[in-house]
């Protein structure tokens, strides 16, 4: 199980329908984040593959080498579901921040109520809100509703489930592609190769209507230090992600469709042939946007390396093993550049990172 990202101070946003202008410690500069042009989807969109589509996995291969993402239609889990979670996660945010401080995440915990992690890596503040599951909601969600918690612990339960099961499917579509066959090549895929001993953390962003959504952010560009993430997106549109040489591509929501990111350890794992995708969340003037992803990665006593199918004479691993729980302390240390932690050797092409950008991180 995932152990900690570092973790802000937890202090109460102000209430943020209350507010008719935007405060200063909520403006940002173009400086404050990575800086490049954004587009809209009519430049270049992100791949929509549907899972029916008998090409499915080499459509996955090409998104995932391309863009480091792509979205999912006919992926098998039900749209009442998909609106059950979001109307849980929307009764949750809209409690009042006292009773959201009655399940806040302690300063060294995982689970519960917060800050965005990254905000210590940034001088602004990001105008949202998000809540960290791991393991069982029970203990927190009793705390958020003493008397009818049981529902709504039960829809994260069903939903926990159903995203298991898809993202053993993708890990299967993903890897398959490589040349990597779950069953034979991946040791704790497990005989079913169904994936059964993965972990998995869901996290809850909201992000409300915002006076000055120009200078605000929802959420700054990092990349997930996942295999894979599944993003479930209301309607109201916000992703966007870094296309390498164009710039920022808006990530519209499709209906029914889930967002697919290719997280680091799926680069790490892949020798550096999937990049782990940068991506941030905007907010809107009018209207609030929810988010729900379901962030990825191998049990946590397996170290992710390099794959030696995708090692040889040419291809020198560029990676060293390293655990989710290592990966994350890394991450929590050096932001966007624990990739480069991780490297044991320059590509050779000769390139950085693909993520190692120059933005306002502060290291240490
Ligand atoms: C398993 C995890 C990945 C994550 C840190 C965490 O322990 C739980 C929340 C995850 C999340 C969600 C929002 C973006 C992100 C960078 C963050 O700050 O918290 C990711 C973390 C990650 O993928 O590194
Ligand atoms: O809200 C979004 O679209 C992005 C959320 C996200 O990147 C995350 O939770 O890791
Ligand atoms: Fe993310």
């Amino acid at each position: 199980m995932p152990s900690r990202l570092s973790d802000a101070i937890i202090r109460p946003h102000p209430d943020f329908t209350s507010l008719q202008e935007l405060p200063e410690s909520y403006a940002w500069n173009q400086r404050d984040d990575i800086d490049y042009p954004s587009f809209d989807s009519s430049a270049e969109s992100v791949p929509i593959i549907d899972l029916n589509d008998p090409n499915a996995l080499q459509n996955i291969g090409h998104a995932c080498r391309t863009w480091g993402v792509f979205q999912v239609i006919n992926h098998g889990v039900s749209t009442t579901l998909l609106d059950m979670v979001e109307s849980t996660s929307r009764t949750l945010f809209s409690l009042p921040v006292n009773q959201k401080l009655k399940a806040a995440r302690s300063p060294d915990g995982v689970s519960g109520y917060g800050f965005a992690r990254i905000s210590s890596f940034f001088s602004k503040l990001m105008w949202s809100e998000g809540f960290t599951i791991v393991g069982s909601p029970d203990e927190h969600f009793r705390q958020l509703w003493p008397h009818d918690y049981t529902n709504h612990c039960d829809v994260i339960k069903e939903y926990k489930q159903e995203m298991k099961k898809l993202a053993g499917r993708l890990m299967c579509l993903m890897l398959g592609s490589l040349g990597i066959t779950a069953k034979q090549d991946i040791k704790w895929a497990g005989p079913k190769s169904d994936f059964k001993e993965a972990s998995a953390a869901l996290q809850l962003n909201y992000y409300p209507a915002c006076p000055d959504p120009d200078r605000a952010m929802g959420l700054a560009a990092h990349t997930d230090s996942t295999l894979l993430t599944i993003l479930y997106q209301n309607s109201t549109s916000g992703l966007q992600v870094l296309k390498e040489g164009v710039g920022w591509i808006k990530v519209p929501p499709v209906p029914d469709g889930l967002v697919i990111n290719v997280g680091d350890l799926m680069h790490i794992l892949s020798n550096g042939s999937y990049p782990s995708v940068l991506h941030r969340a905007m907010v809107n003037r009018t209207r609030h946007r929810l988010s729900i992803a379901y962030l990825y990665g191998p049990p946590s006593s397996v170290k992710i390396s390099p794959h030696p199918k995708l090692v040889g004479p040419t291809h020198p691993p560029l990676y060293r093993p390293i655990t989710w729980n290592e990966y994350l302390d890394t991450k929590a240390k050096y932001f966007n550049k624990a990739l480069s932690w991780v490297r044991v050797c320059v590509p050779l092409n000769g390139l950085v990172d693909v993520n190692e950008h120059n933005n306002s991180v502060k290291v240490g």
